[in-house]
């Protein structure tokens, strides 16, 4: 029996709790609040913003969305970031990425605040989690939305091996540092590891975020691997699907996170959580 990590349910169980948190700060006249900035018309970067809004609305948050244009300066965006730094009703920053051609993003992203940086990409906050601190920082959604998805399975993680495949600021290196600071032995490959196959192979949790779809194969999975999908790849009919070939692998699995429904609402929900952790913890 194969256990499907369902996102989406899990996303409605944290929304809960956060809707629930948000309400008894309201009870002391405290509204969380998130400010997306987005710059440019990148269609697909709208879509995303769009639904953030949404799901910050829904539960109580207040959310900010400040469109930009692509012909913005490096020193404009900086400002409209120190604005947010000093503005109390704001507890959490986001800069969407992809930004234009022209900005610098790393640049952007060390002038947010790091106590506001709710996407938990500042320099300061990554290596906090990269030295395993104790103590209330942020960490990147998407990893931390994996961490949720494991840890709703209550099967230990100490001393197994995860592999993770990708090496991205976003997700593949904060994903290793997690699960390691999980005890798990950890590795992560990426698109230049040799005998990628024998290292997946050796996965009892193997995260995938490559942007390759269906990457990894029957052949490529350990037989009772947990396995989680990060991909966000289009097929050959446009259709949303992951770097996992989540069919071929079904059988030989313990557990496997499908696309979409997966990681991405949990995505969401860890940013909205995160949300609401920034604004208790500024109190
Ligand atoms: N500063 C910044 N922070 C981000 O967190 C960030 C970003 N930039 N840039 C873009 C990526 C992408 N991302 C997604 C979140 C949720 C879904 C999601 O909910 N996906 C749904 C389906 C969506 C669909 O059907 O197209 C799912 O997997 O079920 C996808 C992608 C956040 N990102």
């Amino acid at each position: 029996m194969t256990t499907i990590i369902d996102g989406k349910q899990l996303a409605k169980q944290v929304n809960a709790e956060t809707k629930e948190r948000v309400a008894q700060l309201s009870q002391r006249g405290i509204v969380p609040g998130l400010a997306v900035i987005m710059v440019g018309e990148d269609p697909a970067s709208a879509i995303y913003v769009r639904n953030k809004h949404r799901k910050a609305t829904q539960l109580g948050i207040k959310s900010v969305v400040r469109d930009l244009p692509a012909t913005i300066t490096q020193a404009e965006l900086l400002a409209v970031v120190q604005g947010y730094n000093q503005d109390p009703s704001i507890h959490g920053i986001l800069v969407q990425s992809p930004l234009p051609a022209g900005l610098d993003e790393r640049g952007i992203v060390a002038a947010i605040d790091p106590a506001k940086d709710v996407d938990g990409f500042h320099p300061l906050n990554v290596g906090k989690i990269f030295a395993n601190l104790p103590g209330n920082y942020p960490v990147s959604c998407t990893p931390r939305g994996i961490m949720t998805m494991l840890k709703s399975l209550n099967v230990p993680l100490k001393g197994k091996h995860a592999v993770v495949v990708g090496r991205s600021m976003i997700v593949g290196r904060p994903m290793g540092a997690l699960l390691l600071n999980a005890d798990m032995s950890m590795t992560i490959t990426h698109q230049y590891s040799e005998n990628l196959s024998d290292i997946t192979k050796t996965a009892d949790v193997l995260v995938v975020a490559t942007g390759v779809a269906h990457l990894i194969k029957a052949a490529d999975v350990k037989p009772g691997a947990i396995v989680i999908d990060v991909g966000m790849d289009r097929d050959e009919n446009g259709k949303l699907t992951g770097d996992v070939d989540f069919d071929g692998v079904f059988d030989k699995v313990s557990a496997i996170s499908p696309v979409p429904g997966g990681v991405g609402p949990m995505t969401i929900a860890t940013l909205m959580q995160q949300t609401v952790d920034l604004c208790e913890w500024s109190e």
